[in-house]
């Protein structure tokens, strides 16, 4: 009987080192992402956690080893150029723009797909219904990451990546992030997470990354 070759995986990260600012900040990182997956990256502050998803959405090139979509380097110019439109990226920086509406926000990402019509719903599952014509600039901290939230939901891309993602968000925003995650994941989204903070994600690898710059003094030392 013929053996059945594995699936290939949808993302490969292969042996990768990433440099900023001429030092090594990942090392030899290796994992493989298939449909459905999720990672989630851990790290003392530091570490290397917004790199690694830089280096995914191809803010930053490896300095050794390989990213590979599809079996293919997605540093190289033909493949970015597909891959990056699988690219969903929810960041610290939000990029909201406060004079503009709360849908205006999001359904500016729908327009730059060349689509619309699912931003008012995304909205009203993030608890934002009733602010949608209102001026962003009105926005509470947790209310603009659930702007964020909504604009995952409102562009139909395979692989998120989430720094931070439940930073601000009370207890029930952060049960509705682990709710679309999970949704995602059984269409057969990849999620990569760096977070702090605990976000319940089912059958998620985990990949802690090491401190770089360990404490010289304790704070015991300081109030000598
Ligand atoms: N714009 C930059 N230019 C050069 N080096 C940078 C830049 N941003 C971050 N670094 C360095 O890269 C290293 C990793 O930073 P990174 O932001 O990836 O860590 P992190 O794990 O996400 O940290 P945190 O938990 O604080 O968000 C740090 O030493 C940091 O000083």
């Amino acid at each position: 009987m013929p053996l059945l070759k594995p699936p290939l995986p949808r993302i490969l990260i292969n042996n990768v080192s990433c440099m900023r600012n001429a030092q090594t900040v990942l090392r030899n990182i290796n994992v493989s992402m298939h449909d459905g997956s999720a990672l989630v990256l851990t790290g003392a502050n530091g570490s290397g956690k917004t790199t690694f998803l830089r280096m995914l959405a191809g803010f930053s090139r490896p300095s050794a080893g390989e990213i590979l979509w599809e079996g293919h380097d997605i540093t190289s110019p033909g493949v970015f150029q597909q891959y990056k439109l699988q690219l969903n990226w929810l960041s610290l920086k939000d990029g909201i723009v406060d004079k503009q509406t709360v849908l205006d926000n999001v359904e500016w990402f729908e327009v730059l797909e060349g689509k619309c019509g699912k931003s008012m719903g995304a909205l009203e599952l993030m608890g934002l219904g009733r602010l949608a014509n209102e001026k962003a600039r009105m926005l509470s901290m947790g209310q603009r990451k659930r702007v964020q939230l909504a604009r995952l939901l409102a562009i139909d891309r395979q692989i998120w990546l989430l720094d931070e993602p439940s930073v601000a968000l009370d207890d029930e925003g952060v049960r509705l992030l682990e709710y679309i995650i999970a949704e995602h994941r059984k269409k057969g989204g990849i999620v990569f997470v760096a977070t702090h903070l605990p976000i319940k994600i089912e059958d998620a690898m985990s990949l802690r990354l090491p401190q770089r710059f360990p404490r010289r003094k304790t704070l015991v030392d300081l109030v000598r």
